[in-house]
């Protein structure tokens, strides 16, 4: 790992989930301290005063202190939602410098895009994390613009590696893994909901049926992790011939689990790069 993480001042432009997931995992991990992240929000003082007292980071809704700490920033982490990208981009564009890092975690907005909305040519990361980052457990893929240099690219890699596992992909697949990774972890939680309530309906208390559906997920990934062992050959261990797991798997397939899930993944990726190409075109339109 590079020691240039700890020495960089690091804003985050938008202070909800993912920015919180990605600096808490920074301070945990120790990679970075509180007094080197810059957190921002347009507006909701409420819950910069949360922030500062919990993480005792820096943080500001105001014009002029958020314009400060852009430009002394050594990187900028971009994570607004795609609808305040236009306006977020109109007050961010004169502030920036090309000596800066630029990294977004924006869902569907492209390199490219990024670069012609801001008209600049500062090296830029594009990233999707995923919300698991604040427990160290994170899943992120990036890629990057071709002025970011090798050492701002270890830089990037440094910080989301702090907060989980890294791939670097081809920009073109950014999408896809916005459908696996990125939205991944709401695919396991509804799937837990779903379990839970089963459980509920069918007699368990809330806390046994709670307890039992996290242990059985937390066991199964881990099962997967520690052994090496290919899902398919796992879930075979589980389905006796003709037994409880082989039928509740027919009942699956007869709603056509595979499909679904494989929908849902695509579906991500098209909603993300709906998101980006709208962004886009109202920034044409302005
Ligand atoms: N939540 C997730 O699991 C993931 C989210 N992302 C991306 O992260 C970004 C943020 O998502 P969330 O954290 O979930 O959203 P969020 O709604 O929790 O947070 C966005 C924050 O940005 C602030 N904001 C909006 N305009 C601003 C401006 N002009 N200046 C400063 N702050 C501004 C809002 O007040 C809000 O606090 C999105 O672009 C999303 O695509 C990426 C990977 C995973
Ligand atoms: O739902 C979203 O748009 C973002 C991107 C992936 C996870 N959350």
């Amino acid at each position: 790992m590079s020691n240039l993480l700890s020495q960089v001042k690091i804003a985050f432009v938008g202070a909800g989930s993912m920015a919180e997931a990605i600096f808490r995992g920074l301070i945990e991990r120790k990679v970075a301290s509180p007094q080197q992240l810059y957190v921002m929000n347009r507006a909701n003082q409420e819950r910069m005063e949360q922030l500062r007292a919990q993480y005792g980071v820096h943080t500001t809704n105001d014009a002029q202190t958020r314009e400060a700490y852009i430009r002394e920033a050594d990187v900028v982490v971009l994570c607004m939602k795609p609808k305040d990208v236009e306006t977020s981009f109109q007050d961010l564009k004169p502030l920036f410098r090309e000596e800066q890092l630029l990294i977004s975690v924006i869902a569907g907005l492209t390199t490219d895009k990024i670069e012609r909305l801001l008209a600049t040519r500062m090296p830029i990361v594009r990233t999707m994390p995923n919300t698991s980052s604040t427990i160290g457990l994170g899943a992120t893929g990036m890629c990057f613009s071709s002025t970011v240099t090798p050492a701002n690219q270890q830089l990037a890699i440094d910080m989301f590696e702090a907060v989980g596992i890294v791939s670097v992909i081809e920009e073109d697949k950014m999408e896809i893994l916005t459908g696996v990774s990125g939205s991944g972890p709401a695919y396991v939680y509804y799937l837990m909901e779903a379990m839970t309530k089963a459980g509920i309906e069918g007699g368990l208390t809330e806390e046994t049926a709670r307890e039992l559906t996290l242990q059985t997920v937390l066991g199964a990934a881990n099962m997967v992790k520690l052994t090496g062992e290919d899902p398919a050959e796992l879930r075979r261990k589980v389905t006796s011939p003709n037994g409880a797991t082989h039928a509740s798997i027919q009942v699956l397939d007869q709603y056509d689990f595979g499909e679904a899930v494989s929908r849902a993944v695509a579906r991500s990726g098209e909603r993300s790069k709906e998101m980006g190409d709208a962004i886009a075109a109202q920034s044409t339109q302005a």
